[in-house]
């Protein structure tokens, strides 16, 4: 069985919960670590008042015993503290006595999943639909990542994110040793490497907000240590690359994904592009450069892997846009109550997890075994086969 997930739960609903299947037996699972990737997710620069409500932390009520995975599902929760103030809007019982007329939303905002949802379920209280397209959920999938990130991290595999623009203001690129790319970004309110474009982004999302706007911008995500091999060129669904892509595909907002150099590479010439094969005593088979970002047919070839991700602005506009009212038909402009101006800091950190997943699922694939002993035992069979082509 492959390692999988699966999520449930509204945004304004009491919690978030997560099954995870496929993870091998003692696995030991940093509670702390896991929680502190939750905070990351929910800090940086541009969001709204919702952020300050939450608190989010994973409560583990299956799977594990003593901080070690058993082979059983894990589940999780992640508590909504919001449930509090909606409640009488969310309950899932019918209340006696309440208006459902006045609580319904009619209203379709543009840019979100509001008037399709709407449209497919039959669904004329679009409240049904809003609160599962949130990207609340993004909780409990950073909580899943942050689980593969852990069993990567006991095979040196290590992942950072940074932001590479914020709009119009572009981040110097910077190439530095992963563990000091990890460090930089993490004491940066916007996730980039120096404290010059961190001050003209902040500045630039205040902007935006106060003329009731908001703003997307591009990042990216780098995972260091990833053995050659994983994915592969024999059959489409188990190209690893597709599957990074359809994984950062489906973070809410998202609009497109690179490997390496990407859309660059249809501008410039094949010597460009490609990256050199070489060997050596101490580094083995590896790549004078690393355009491709660690990927030739749909397989890891041993170099880190890049992928980058464009984010569009957030939907949710102080400045209202048109919309149509489902009942009346009428054109209305939509009003706010609050939103985030900008989550891409926010953001970077969700596809950091996406993309861990994905690569611990096909290192899973490869490497399989019930217990961690038996994967180290399948990993270090293969590293001794490789040192030995
Ligand atoms: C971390 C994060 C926070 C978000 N916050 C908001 C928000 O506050 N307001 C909003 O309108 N959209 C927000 N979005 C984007 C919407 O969830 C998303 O655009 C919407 O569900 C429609 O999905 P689509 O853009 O993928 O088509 C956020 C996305 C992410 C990843
Ligand atoms: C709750 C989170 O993000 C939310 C994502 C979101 C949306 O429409 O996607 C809208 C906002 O929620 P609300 O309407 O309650 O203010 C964000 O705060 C979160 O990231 O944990």
């Amino acid at each position: 069985m492959s390692l999988r997930y699966l999520t449930a739960g509204e945004t304004h609903g009491p919690q978030l919960t997560a099954i995870i299947e496929g993870l091998p037996s003692n696995l030991n699972i940093d509670f702390e670590e896991l929680n502190f990737q939750l905070h990351r997710r929910q800090k940086g620069y541009g969001r709204g008042r919702r952020m300050q409500i939450e608190k989010d932390q994973a409560n583990f009520v299956g799977g594990i015993r003593h901080g070690y995975t058993t082979g059983a599902p894990v589940a999780l929760v992640v508590q909504n503290n919001d449930w509090k103030h909606w409640q009488n809007i969310m309950n899932i019982e019918p209340i006696e006595g309440s208006d459902e007329e006045k609580r319904r939303v009619h209203r379709p905002r543009p840019g979100h999943a509001d008037l399709n949802g709407g449209l497919k379920y039959n669904l004329k209280d679009l409240r049904n639909v809003l609160e599962r397209s949130s990207a609340r959920e993004t909780t409990v999938r950073v909580a899943c990542g942050a689980i593969a990130r852990q069993f990567l991290a006991e095979f040196g595999i290590k992942v950072a994110g940074r932001v590479l623009r914020i709009g119009e203001i572009e981040a110097p690129y910077q190439d530095l040793p992963i563990d000091e790319l990890i460090e930089v970004t993490e004491a940066s309110s916007v996730r980039v490497t120096d404290a010059e474009t961190e001050k003209k982004m902040e500045a630039y999302i205040d902007q935006i907000k106060q003329e009731g706007d908001s703003i997307g911008g591009i990042v990216e995500c780098i995972v260091e240590g990833v053995p050659v091999g994983l994915g592969s060129h024999v059959q489409y669904d188990r190209k690893l690359d597709a599957r990074i892509a359809q994984g950062v595909m489906s973070i809410n907002a998202f609009k497109g994904v690179e490997i390496g150099i990407g859309f660059e590479a249809g501008t410039i010439r094949g010597s460009q592009v490609h990256d050199e094969i070489m060997h050596s005593e101490e580094r083995g088979y590896h790549r004078a450069t690393n355009r491709l970002g660690g990927f030739e047919g749909g397989m890891t070839n041993g170099m880190p892997v890049v992928v980058r991700g464009v984010m569009k602005p957030i939907p949710t506009l102080y400045k209202p846009l048109q919309s149509v009212d489902i009942d009346t038909k009428e054109a209305f402009t939509a009003q706010v109550e609050r939103s985030d101006a900008c989550a891409v800091p926010a953001a970077s950190v969700v596809m950091e997890h996406v993309v861990a997943w994905e690569i611990a699922k096909a290192f899973l694939e490869k490497f399989g075994g019930d217990s961690m002993e038996e994967i180290r035992a399948n990993f270090a069979n293969y590293n001794n086969q490789l040192e030995n082509y």
